[in-house]
């Protein structure tokens, strides 16, 4: 290792960090378990809709025959068992690795909520830990033959999501955002995140679009027009969906039932997934 060139008592830096190559940080897989493609689902900031694009991605996985698996990455704000009507304990095999719990259709989830003694218990743990956590989960769990991975990241580009882009493979990511957030540059951070980590983008996901007239079908923009095919145009990332705000799916995510709602809202991300 070279010498650093600077004050060592008053910097964060990890000089060793500072020598290792990406591939250095990837934490490996537990022995017996098999993750054929891992996507990301980041947002610039919260609130835009990120659990529920989750969801929606791994339930048409699931409905198109692939095993499938979620892990909530967003330990400060786990919504993801909820979504799905979990709420027992994970438990460890004899082997120290953590078991999945699995949805009524075959899901496999982890989350921290689903090892907490309350689910409304507040997860006040400082960056370190949280990171720990994310690469137990990846890699202290025994994960069976699962064909596609969906990843919830927490929002914006902190300490764990950069955990996560370092620590675990990620085939891709979908950047969901709202039709507001679209006239920022949150999804200029979130594109230019995954570009410095050589991540390739699968797509943006427009959600809470619209809202769908129940009685004449017209599409009424709540936040006004869409910047969504522009934004995609920007920085040539293909749109895979535009998600109407549905009142049925808030319904569905609320009575944890949410991989039952029919809906062919990710179609278009079904068939780029396929390709990878
Ligand atoms: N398209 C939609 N139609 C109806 N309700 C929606 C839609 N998208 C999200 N919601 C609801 O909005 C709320 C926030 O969504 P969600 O938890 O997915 O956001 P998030 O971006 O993951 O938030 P955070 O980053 O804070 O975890 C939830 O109650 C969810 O059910």
């Amino acid at each position: 290792m070279s010498e650093c060139t600077h004050d060592c008592s008053s910097c964060g830096e990890n000089c060793a960090e500072r020598e290792m190559k990406p591939e250095d940080f990837l934490v490996k897989l537990s022995q017996g378990s098999s993750v054929k493609k891992v996507i990301g689902v980041v947002s610039g900031k919260g609130g835009v809709g990120k659990s529920m694009v989750t969801s929606l991605l791994a339930a048409a996985s699931m409905r198109e025959g692939f095993k499938t698996a979620i892990l909530d990455g967003d330990i400060t704000g786990p919504s993801i068992p909820k979504a799905f009507g979990l709420s027992i304990n994970l438990v460890g095999n004899a082997d120290g690795l953590i078991l999945p719990a699995t949805t009524t259709c075959g899901i496999d989830i982890v989350s921290v909520n689903l090892m907490l003694a309350n689910e409304t218990d507040p997860v006040i743990w400082r960056g370190p830990v949280l990171g720990g956590v994310i690469k137990q989960f990846w890699g202290e769990t025994l994960w069976h033959n699962v064909d596609y991975m969906f990843i919830d990241m927490p929002p914006g580009t902190g300490d764990v999501p950069l955990t996560i882009f370092q620590s675990v493979p990620l085939d891709g990511i979908v950047i969901v955002s709202s039709p507001q957030e679209l006239v920022g540059m949150i999804v200029e951070k979130a594109v230019n995140m995954a570009r410095m980590m050589n991540v390739p983008i699968l797509g943006l996901v427009e959600n809470m679009s619209y809202v769908e007239c129940p009685d004449c079908g017209k599409q009424i923009k709540v936040f006004g027009e869409s910047h969504i095919d522009e934004i995609a145009a920007e920085y040539a990332v293909p749109v895979l969906a535009k998600i109407p705000m549905d009142p049925t799916l808030a319904a569905a995510c609320d009575a944890g039932k949410i991989e039952y709602v029919e809906n062919n809202y990710m179609k278009d991300a079904i068939e780029v997934l396929k390709k990878l």
